[in-house]
């Protein structure tokens, strides 16, 4: 709380100094070695795994999948939510993505003649939170078609600076999440537009509930009232935090990865040259949209997405664990055996262990060749967690990064200040450094150093 997301940074620390398995708090311990991920987050539905209420205390919305404890119910609401987020289901998406792709290279389009540096972050920020309000909720309005982007919401999301509070000073933050929106306002206006965001999701779900017929398959929340769960798990308290959840989720953690994806295409024009030369082969006009099912196969493109995903993770967080049946045994490399009691709470966060330097060589280097060599690397990525608890938008996020990448690169060339005239559209970095869009704090989403722009560049057509 006090030096605002930086314990992360403590935690590896120690372990330089300790070894991979230390205790981090008087009740967690930590363990930054790759080889036990599996253990601990078991894909096993036998095996329980629960999270812990340093995470789930943070979230406030105990109604959303993410912040629910019990291995049971957790398992209960996930399966209502899963088949949306199957790879098969989002590739249906595609028009969605596509579309708001289209409205992305529209806005461009207007910051390029408006000659102004532009700050990715937000855009990405629209978009990816424009892809996943539509599939919650269906057709409404859009942040990308709003001047400004609609930068209220990133007020909005300010609070999360917040997170640690929460989880430490849990009553404090649960009082003031039961005011009034209009009194919440007054006393802290960020805090208060977020509780409006929230209410704002709770009369979306009760729209869609008061439909008279519900359109088969039309939205997330359409499908959920549909659904014969009982009714008190369609509650409009409930399903506005599983809202609330899956909104900010689905739209912050991806924003930051495409600024990092970007920040480094733009920064390295050999390799940003050869990864158009991949996408020349399945996009031969630079102004078509992608075609998501023909760039699964790129490996370039998907090498360059897996380093990004692993050097800055778009959740930060301890991802704490308890194993209430059964005791975990690590063996550490030095051949010693720790027990970990049932119920003791085990925790690993993804900037500490995508980073491990056993595994990754130069672990701090973008270097998306150490996918092309060892695809099976990709096991050990902690950012989107691992077994029963994982993301459940993994395929939406990297089909996401896929499509904007893919179509981003074969729009754009990189300013070329040597030559008169260029070839087309160009990106150039605008007083952007990597310190801007790296891992700085851990807000549970990832923050750069206080004062970032982030990503910023010039648009020139
Ligand atoms: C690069 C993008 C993303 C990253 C890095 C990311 C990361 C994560 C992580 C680490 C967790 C587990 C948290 C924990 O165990 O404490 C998680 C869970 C979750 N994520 Fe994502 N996420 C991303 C994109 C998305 C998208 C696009 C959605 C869209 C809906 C989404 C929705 C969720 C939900 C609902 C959960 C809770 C799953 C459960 O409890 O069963 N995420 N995410």
């Amino acid at each position: 709380m006090i030096r605002r997301g930086q314990y992360v940074w403590v935690v590896e620390e120690m372990h330089r100094k300790y070894g991979p398995i230390v205790r981090i708090r008087p009740d967690v311990v930590h363990i930054n070695d790759p080889t036990f991920i599996e253990k601990l987050y078991s894909q096993s539905p036998k095996q329980r795994r629960e999270r812990y209420w340093t995470v789930l205390q943070t979230l406030q919305a105990d109604g959303s999948i993410l912040a629910t404890r019990d291995h049971e119910l957790h398992r209960r609401r996930r399966a209502v939510l899963n088949p949306f987020f199957s790879q098969q289901n989002v590739r249906r998406l595609e028009p969605i993505i596509n579309d708001t792709l289209a409205n992305l290279f529209y806005r461009m389009d207007g910051w390029a003649k408006a000659g102004e540096p532009v700050r990715m972050n937000v855009a990405f920020r629209a978009a990816t939170k424009d892809i996943i309000q539509a599939y919650a909720f269906g057709e409404g309005d859009k942040c990308l078609d709003k001047e400004d982007c609609e930068t209220a919401f990133f007020d909005i999301m300010a609070p999360s600076r917040l997170a640690h509070v929460g989880t430490h000073i849990f009553w404090l933050a649960n009082l003031l999440g039961k005011l009034p929106p209009k009194v919440m306002t007054a006393l802290v206006p960020k805090v208060g537009g977020f509780t409006s965001f929230v209410e704002g999701l709770a009369v979306q779900v009760d729209e869609i509930r008061k439909a008279k017929d519900l359109p088969e398959g039309k939205t997330i929340f359409h499908e959920i009232i549909r659904s014969d769960i009982p009714e008190s798990e369609k509650e409009t308290r409930r399903l506005k935090e599983e809202a609330m959840i899956i909104v900010i989720a689905g739209s912050e953690t991806t924003a930051s990865t495409l600024a990092a994806i970007l920040y480094h295409l733009l920064s390295d024009r050999r390799l940003f040259n050869r990864l158009k030369a991949e996408l020349e082969i399945v996009m031969p006009d630079r102004n078509e949209l992608p075609v998501a099912s023909k760039l699964d196969s790129l490996p370039l493109l998907n090498a360059i997405i897996e380093e990004a995903v692993r050097l800055y993770p778009g959740a930060t967080h301890r991802q704490d664990r308890i194993c209430p049946d059964e005791d975990l045994f690590y063996e550490a490399p030095n051949g010693k055996t720790y027990v970990i009691p049932a119920g003791s709470a085990v925790g690993m966060a993804a900037p500490i262990l995508n980073r491990n330097p056993d595994l990754y060589d130069q672990p701090d280097e973008f270097i998306p060749e150490r996918y092309l060599e060892n695809p099976k690397l990709s096991k050990y990525l902690m950012s989107f967690s691992r077994g029963t608890r994982q993301c459940i938008g993994i395929n939406l996020a990297y089909q996401e990064l896929q499509t904007f990448t893919a179509g981003i690169v074969r729009r754009y060339d990189i300013y070329d200040p040597t030559v008169k005239t260029q070839n087309g559209p160009t990106l150039e970095l605008y007083q952007t450094t990597r310190e801007d869009i790296a891992v700085h704090s851990d807000f549970i989403t990832t923050a750069p150093y206080k004062g970032s722009l982030g990503l910023r560049v010039m648009i020139r057509d």
